[in-house]
């Protein structure tokens, strides 16, 4: 792959995507916030995540780091209806998405990639994105069971909507050719691309540079942050590569057995004493309550 930054040639989220039928706006309107609240999870004895509360800014990188076991995965399980938390809420402006089932948090523009690839393997690139299109999609089966002229030419707004955001995430030469057939970086890619064709207002990146090159690595890093900076869609990732999490995030929040240890601008996060100590063990960094007062 090449690490060219991805092109701006997608539309911004709210903007009337082909199919969806509304006017296109010039601006887009103000994202809401995600909103953590208290949000507890717990497991038969086990509490995955105890109290977490933070906001992920409007068309910000918030990442969500931690060691092995923090609650890193609960967390998106959650915010992607496929945990119900024990405790707390989570709201995307003042809609209340905690208990929603995954399809209706989707469905209010909630969207998300999965840690392993889960791509239909004989698809084609451009079949397997149109799958991200399904919930904006209004003709109806018979419609396009029979070929009416509406169904057509929806369908072919569709496909041209797939094929900007292919474009947006170097994908636009590889949209005939079966999507299981692609490097790996690339399918990750695919992966993406599905999901921004779902017009999200907020996207859950689980490990997204996970298993790739170094050249994979830089090349989807540029695409994510084209996504914020060119498309000013939230997202919310869970990554293990420090490097790209410092050079993507806006603000890191750091768990660790399922509590918020540390939340702020990355370059702070990095160098607080407990996170140092999360990641590296007890000896790792003095805690400030047992350093000897100054005189
Ligand atoms: N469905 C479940 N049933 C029981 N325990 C679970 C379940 N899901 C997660 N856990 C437990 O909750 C805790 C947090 O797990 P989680 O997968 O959220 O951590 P993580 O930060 O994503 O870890 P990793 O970086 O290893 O993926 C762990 O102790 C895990 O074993």
């Amino acid at each position: 792959m090449t690490d060219d930054p991805p092109r701006n040639t997608a539309r911004p989220p709210g903007t009337a995507p082909p199919g969806d039928g509304g006017p296109p706006s010039a601006s887009p309107p103000r994202l809401p916030a995600l909103t953590l609240s208290g949000l507890t999870v717990r497991f038969a004895g086990l509490t995955a995540l105890d109290g977490v509360s933070f906001t992920v800014e409007p068309g910000s990188v918030h990442a969500v780091i931690g060691p092995n076991g923090a609650g890193k995965s609960t967390c998106f399980n959650v915010l992607s209806g496929v945990y119900r938390a024990t405790a707390g809420s989570v709201r995307l402006g003042d809609t209340e998405l905690t208990g929603l089932a995954p399809h209706r948090i989707a469905a209010l523009g909630v969207a998300r990639t999965f840690q392993n690839l889960a791509l239909p393997p004989h698809a084609t690139v451009a079949d397997s994105m149109l799958l991200g299109r399904h919930r904006l999609t209004r003709a109806g089966f018979l419609a396009s069971g029979l070929g009416l002229p509406s169904a057509a030419g929806e369908a072919r707004r569709h496909r041209a909507r797939v094929a900007e955001i292919a474009e947006f995430v170097g994908l636009a030469g590889d949209l005939d050719r079966p999507a299981g057939t692609l490097p790996y970086g690339k399918q990750k890619l695919v992966e993406l691309g599905r999901a921004l064709c779902m017009e999200p207002r907020v996207l859950l990146l689980d490990e997204p540079v996970a298993g790739m090159t170094a050249d994979e690595r830089r090349r989807t890093a540029a695409v994510v942050s084209g996504v914020r900076d060119s498309l000013g869609i939230s997202i919310v990732l869970v990554e293990h590569d420090m490097g790209v999490v410092m050079r993507l995030a806006d603000t890191v929040t750091v768990l660790d057995f399922g509590r918020l240890i540390a939340s702020g601008p990355p370059a702070r996060v990095q160098n607080d004493p407990a996170v140092v100590r999360a990641y590296l063990g007890a000896d790792a960094a003095p805690d400030p309550a047992d350093q000897e007062p100054t005189p």
